[in-house]
């Protein structure tokens, strides 16, 4: 699986240890930046990787800034890109069960290192369960 990385300046660091998290797990991943805490705007770190992910050039992307609120909600303007902004393991797994998220955002002032572990451990557990879900899912793209 292959996954896309990126954040703003809020999420430099803890970035450093979800890429740690990754390699350790033996996923591919691809750093999008930014790459030091020299401040930045979260909308072209989301954008970045959300239209990675809808290009299909990576499986799925993880996402970083100060509450995962700005960058999540920038990745979702991208057609094909559900991000969810996830505080907690729990939400993590319902993310991917129920409405098979593709991104994962999450505040990297609120989290530290091991409750990042504990969310991407969660998300990666987690598979799409289809069913009732799906049709939910596919009725998201259709909103004029
Ligand atoms: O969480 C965020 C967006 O949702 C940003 O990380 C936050 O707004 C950045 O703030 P500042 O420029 O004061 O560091």
């Amino acid at each position: 699986m292959k996954i896309a990385v990126g954040s703003d300046h809020a999420g430099v660091e803890l970035k450093k240890f979800v890429l740690s998290w990754l390699e350790k797990h033996c996923y591919d991943f691809e750093d999008m930046g930014p790459y030091s805490a020299e401040s930045v705007d979260y909308p072209d770190y989301g954008h970045k990787v959300a239209e990675a992910v809808a290009r299909g050039d990576f499986d799925q992307g993880i996402l970083m800034c100060g509450t995962g609120i700005g960058i999540s909600i920038a990745a979702n303007k991208v057609k094909g890109v559900r991000a969810a902004n996830v505080c907690n393991p729990e939400y993590a797994a319902l993310a991917r069960q129920h409405n098979d998220a593709n991104v994962l955002a999450f505040g990297a002032r609120f989290n530290d290192d091991s409750s990042a572990a504990k969310i991407l451990e969660s998300w990666f557990a987690s598979e799409f369960e289809g069913g009732r879900h799906q049709r939910r899912v596919d009725k998201i793209e259709f909103c004029c």
